[in-house]
Parts: structure tokens; sequence; C-alpha cells
């Protein structure tokens, strides 16, 4: 996986239709996603149940491109060597999840993957300073996690933050909950690259008519590089 700083759009299949998994990551990707952002909620650190690794490692053998897992679990570090074995390119674990994110994000970057930390709207971007040089992203959540089609909530001194506090390392901002051609522009003007997208991304489409997925990906894309025209 090699860095860049360009937009990149990663469809989250909780939008997509559960008992198509594969066909759906791999239709996203042909309609130009750049990632697949998977969502794994536990129904205690988030009040909702979607699948653990054996789904995760089901699903990677159609997704070409960088899988991108969303833990939304506590604990986490039971479960990290379980995921990256499943394929998982990126794994990202909440700062809120247990009390040793440092040791967390160790154990990821030990497992081969990619280390990304999340931060609920609540959290401050000073809870991540000082993991500067553990992470390779820092996901802002623009909802409360643990349901897909929520209202985005405005984020974007938090990310201004972040972009400065990251300065000219090779870290992306990925940015997830109610992402649209409306809301992408505000979180890339404010530093964001990665940009997780589902209800905005699935909608109107479907494994037999995936067009509509090529629309909303090339919508919010064009939206979110319309800021540096
Ligand atoms: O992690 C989450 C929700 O907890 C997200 O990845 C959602 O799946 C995004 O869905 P939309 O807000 O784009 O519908
Ligand atoms: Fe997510």
């Amino acid at each position: 996986m090699t860095f860049d700083r360009a937009i990149k759009i990663a469809p989250s299949i909780l939008a997509a239709d559960f008992a198509n998994f594969g066909a759906e990551c791999a239709a996203a990707e042909a309609q130009g996603a750049d990632w697949i952002h998977v969502d794994v909620m536990d129904g205690h650190f988030v009040p909702n149940i979607t699948f653990g690794p054996a789904t995760c490692a089901a699903i990677r053998p159609h997704i070409k491109g960088v899988m991108d897992v969303h833990l939304m679990i506590s604990p986490v570090d039971a479960y990290i060597d379980t995921f990256a074995q499943a394929g998982a390119d990126v794994l990202t674990a909440h700062i809120e999840a247990g009390p040793h994110i440092h040791r967390t994000l160790q154990a990821i970057r030990a497992a081969g993957c990619k280390a990304g930390v999340a931060l609920n709207p609540g959290t401050p971007a000073s809870a991540v300073e000082d993991l500067m040089d553990m992470v390779d992203l820092v996901c802002v959540m623009t909802v409360n996690p643990g349901f897909g089609g929520q209202k985005f909530i405005d984020m974007t001194t938090k990310i201004k933050a972040l972009r400065s506090m990251i300065g000219d390392r090779p870290v992306h901002i990925e940015i997830d909950g109610g992402v649209d051609p409306k809301t992408a522009p505000l979180v890339a003007q404010a530093g964001a690259d990665v940009l997780v997208a589902g209800s905005a991304v699935f909608k109107g489409g479907s494994v037999q008519n995936p067009a509509p997925y090529g629309e909303n990906i090339r919508a919010i894309r064009a939206a979110a590089e319309g800021v540096w025209a």
C-alpha cells in the first residue's frame, strides 16, 4: 500500500446488500471505489452488531485494492492478529475502546497492517497528539458510530487541528459518517483525503444495476476535488 494524498473514496459495505458482500465489493471497485471500508461492530462498544473476522476473510478475495477495516469493538487487542490474517490492509481501532491505544497500535503494525486510530465526535484532536508516529491513518467520526445513514456532524475544526499535528508525516485523515456531495467539500477543504461513504454510494443501485454506484462515487469525488479548483 503506497501513500498518496489524493482524494480516495471508500464505500462502506454497511450500506451494501449483506447477502451479497463479495459481489458488492467487486461492483463498488469496478465503479471507481479506491478503498473498501468494512465496519465491524460488537454490540458492546457500539449498539449494533455486524460481523467479524470470518466475514472479512470471505470478502477479501473479492477486493483487489485496499480493505479498510474499522473496528468498533472493545476490547480490541485479542482480535488484531485474527483480523490481520483475514486480510485487512488497514486496521483502525477507537481510542475510546480501551486504556492502552499505544499498545494496540504497536500490535496492529506488528501484525503487518497499517494502523488507524478513530476518534468519536466527542473526543478532541489532542487525544491523539502523542500518537502521530504510531499511526498511518486518523479516522474522524462525523457521526456517533454504530449505524449508517446518520446526519453529518461538522468536525472541520478537529480535522484542521489534526492536519497541522500530522505535519509532513505520511498519515491519512479519513472521515466517516454522513459524507455525501454536500459535506465532502467541507472535509476535503479542512484536510481529509479518505472519504468513507455508505448510503451516499450504494443508494439507487444494486449488484444487478451498479451504474448508480459509479455516479455516486464520481459526484462525491468531484465535490471534494472541487475545493482545489
Ligand atoms: O462506521 C460507520 C458508522 O459507525 C460508517 O462507516 C458508516 O457505515 C457510514 O455510513 P454513512 O453515514 O455514509 O451512511
Ligand atoms: Fe466506519
